[in-house]
């Protein structure tokens, strides 16, 4: 058996999701966190809200703060329109490498970039490292005490412009309460929130959809 129970989670895609669905690798991820060990991908339940506000928003270029396992990269991957790209950031270089196989297994590795180290050494390069002009969607999920920081990061780094969409995951968690109160309180941001549970349990939970609202 596998170390880590992420390695668990790529064992049981590989041996029986069917190679080049990303349907079947999600469901085979859920399957698995639901029925042996939970883990903290988005999941089924809120990954319908990420490919709603997703589907509505149609982006050209998207940005996810943490990638773990490459489930929401996934899901986020197998509803872009043909030209467009995910750039997604994950420190951790064994959860990296366990989504760089997920995503290839999935047969969406060319919509896919990992990033590999952390929001705040990444965000400042994206522009000239990335070639990146600015983001229509950024799904922020990585840690709560990092979402107002990394929020402000990517206000000031120019990536976000009127209209992008942020959607971030597990709101109702009281280390992103500073981020819950400065999207809804700063003037810049419209806001929506989204009730919904905690993957793969009856937890409530919630995301919270901030539309940008400033010219650049
Ligand atoms: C909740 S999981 C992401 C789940 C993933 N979005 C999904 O739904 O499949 C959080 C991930 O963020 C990573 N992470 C936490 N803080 C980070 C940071 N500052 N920079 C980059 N990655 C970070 C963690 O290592 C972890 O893999």
């Amino acid at each position: 058996m596998a170390e880590t129970r992420e390695q668990r989670i790529l064992e049981f895609v590989l041996q029986n999701a069917v190679r080049g669905n990303p349907q079947s690798v999600l469901d085979h991820i859920d399957k698995y966190c639901r029925e042996k060990e939970w883990a903290m991908n988005v999941g089924d339940e809120k990954g319908l809200i990420l490919d709603n506000v997703l589907q509505e928003t149609n982006p050209s270029m998207v940005l996810e703060l943490g990638t773990y396992c490459g489930y929401s990269a996934i899901r986020i991957a197998r509803l872009l329109k043909p030209e467009a790209l995910l750039l997604t950031i994950e420190m951790n270089p064994a959860h990296a490498d366990v989504a760089r196989q997920m995503i290839e297994f999935a047969g969406v590795k060319d919509k896919v970039k990992i990033l590999q180290n952390s929001t705040e050494h990444i965000i400042p390069k994206l522009k000239a490292e990335h070639g990146v002009e600015h983001f229509d969607f950024v799904f922020i999920d990585h840690f709560g005490n990092r979402y107002l920081s990394d929020t402000k990061l990517l206000e000031e780094c120019c990536v976000l412009r009127k209209g992008t969409v942020l959607l971030a995951d597990n709101v109702s968690f009281p280390n992103s309460a500073d981020f819950l109160e400065y999207i809804r309180t700063s003037g810049h941001y419209d806001c929506t929130n989204y009730p919904a549970h905690l993957e793969y349990s009856d937890k409530p939970d919630a995301m919270e959809r901030a539309v940008y609202r400033r010219q650049r």
